[in-house]
């Protein structure tokens, strides 16, 4: 539902008499407060109180007010909206909670509704209501076509909903309503998995001490291992605490990352073992199950991917159809057998999940499915899998990664999540800067031209 059923009229009114209170003026604070306030709303920010004088220097020239801390924002605002660190909602609501305006509306921008919602139960007066949010997407992204969830969870005034969603409208997202228990387990199902694999990729190669696109035997180049390589890298660019947030403090996110690391660790001893067809009959079980009922066409088109390498002499494409040009070596794709076993042993379809898709989300199902879709590709990766050692070594230390980092999450050790994280990231940070500029036109790309976008 994108269409905001106010009126003109009303819409002015509300601009003209309501505050907006964005606790946190980190990168989707920050986003939040320069949209709200260029569309004409009134907007108040802080971040912490230490961080008051800079950033009211530094957004001095802005539409948007800064102020000292969260009490000063709740006290005159009428929706209230944390967006901070997950580990650190709860004290924060504590602390700000109490102070918020008489019958304000209070939401948050944490992508795990359960512990907020806790939160603002334990904390927020009983004149408050609650209707929170949560933006599928990074700061960098246009906001505009992508999922925005609202979840009206105590809300007293019939048009309370209608004013949040006439606020969130300059967005131009697409909402998407939901309880805090929906939301929590299709975001387990969507993000927090994908989040795994490509944490564990990344993890992999930096172990291995590889740059994978600079490798000179030309193991990984094509549309595939572009897709790879940039979404690791664009996840190890970012800030740890949110992917960490996501995954540690949702529930459904730990089975679901505990059996991503199950399905490369099954398939992986497969191929160990030379078990052909348990193997072969295992991927074609999951292959009928989330692409039985698939028709017309995919979600990506490799020869659009392929011009994405970070590699300088790449002119290859995956696919085995696709004559005249030199193809990559056969890989197992581990990381994508992997996350299709899952999806089958949890019984998820992933396409009912597309309503609420991230931009990482729709790449990695459209990967997927163009691995288990285009012709023979499948039949040359189950072959390599099973037969080729090339990349045994690299699957290894993915099996691994993945099983580190589902147990790091199971034990809800954000520490360690941290320590693992930044590891990696100073692996590939040299490379932060080229690789990013390569990554967002790929996934500008794949946005503009993916069908179900
Ligand atoms: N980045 C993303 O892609 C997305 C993130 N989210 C979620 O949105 C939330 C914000 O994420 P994001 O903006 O990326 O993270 P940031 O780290 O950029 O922003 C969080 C901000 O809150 C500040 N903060 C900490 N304590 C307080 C306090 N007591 N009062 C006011 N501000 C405080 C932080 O300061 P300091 O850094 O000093 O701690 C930081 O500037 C997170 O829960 C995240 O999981 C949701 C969708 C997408
Ligand atoms: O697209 C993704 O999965 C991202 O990595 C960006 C992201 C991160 C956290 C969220 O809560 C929502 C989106």
């Amino acid at each position: 539902m994108t269409d905001v059923p106010v009126s003109e009229k009303q819409m002015e009114e509300w601009k003209a008499t309501k505050t907006i209170g964005i606790i946190g003026l980190g990168d989707m604070g920050l986003l939040y407060a320069q949209n709200f306030s260029d569309a004409g709303w009134k907007v108040v920010g802080c971040d912490r109180e230490e961080q008051y004088e800079t950033l009211k220097t530094k957004y001095a020239g802005s539409k948007f007010e800064v102020v000292l801390n969260g009490h000063n924002v709740s006290r005159v605002s009428d929706y209230i909206i944390y967006s901070v660190e997950a580990a650190s909602l709860d004290k924060i609501v504590s602390i700000y909670g109490p102070s918020s305006k008489v019958g304000a509306i209070v939401g948050g921008q944490t992508s795990c509704k359960s512990p907020e919602i806790a939160a603002f139960e334990k904390y927020l007066p009983q004149d408050v209501e609650i209707i929170t949010i949560h933006s599928l997407h990074g700061p960098k992204v246009n906001t505009e076509g992508q999922p925005l969830v609202i979840i009206d969870h105590r809300s007293y005034k019939p048009e309370s909903l209608q004013f949040v969603k006439a606020l969130m409208s300059c967005l131009k997202s697409k909402f998407v309503e939901l309880t805090y228990e929906e939301h929590d387990r299709i975001t387990a199902d969507t993000q927090a998995v994908t989040h795994a694999a490509f944490l564990s990729m990344g993890c992999a190669w930096a172990k291995l001490k590889v740059y994978p696109w600079t490798v000179n035997d030309k193991k990984w180049f094509g549309g595939l291992e572009n897709v790879k390589v940039n979404i690791s890298l664009r996840i190890y660019s970012n800030k740890w605490h949110v992917y960490a947030g996501l995954a540690i403090t949702n529930p459904h996110a730990h089975q679901q990352v505990l059996q991503y690391a199950n399905s490369a660790t099954d398939l992986f001893a497969m191929c160990l073992d030379n078990r052909r067809e348990e193997f072969t009959e295992r991927i074609m079980k999951a292959k009928e199950f989330v692409f039985g009922n698939h028709t017309g066409k995919l979600l990506l088109d490799d020869l659009m991917l392929e011009k994405y390498s970070l590699s300088r002499n790449s002119n290859s494409i995956d696919s085995p159809e696709k004559d005249g040009l030199q193809s990559p070596p056969p890989n197992s794709h581990l990381s994508l057998l992997a996350i299709v076993d899952s999806w089958y042993q949890l019984g998820i379809n992933p396409y009912d999940h597309m309503i609420c898709s991230t931009p990482l989300f729709s790449i990695f199902l459209g990967v997927s499915e163009f691995l288990f879709l285009t012709p023979k590709l499948l039949e040359q990766t189950i072959e390599a899998s099973l037969t080729d050692h090339l990349f045994r070594k690299d699957d290894l230390e993915f099996v691994i990664a993945a099983r580190e980092w589902s147990s790091i999450i199971s034990a809800e050790n954000f520490q360690l999540y941290q320590k693992k994280f930044e590891n990696v990231q100073d692996f590939f940070r040299p490379m932060f800067p080229e690789a990013n500029v390569i990554g967002n036109e790929m996934i500008k790309t794949i946005l503009k031209h993916s069908k179900r976008e």
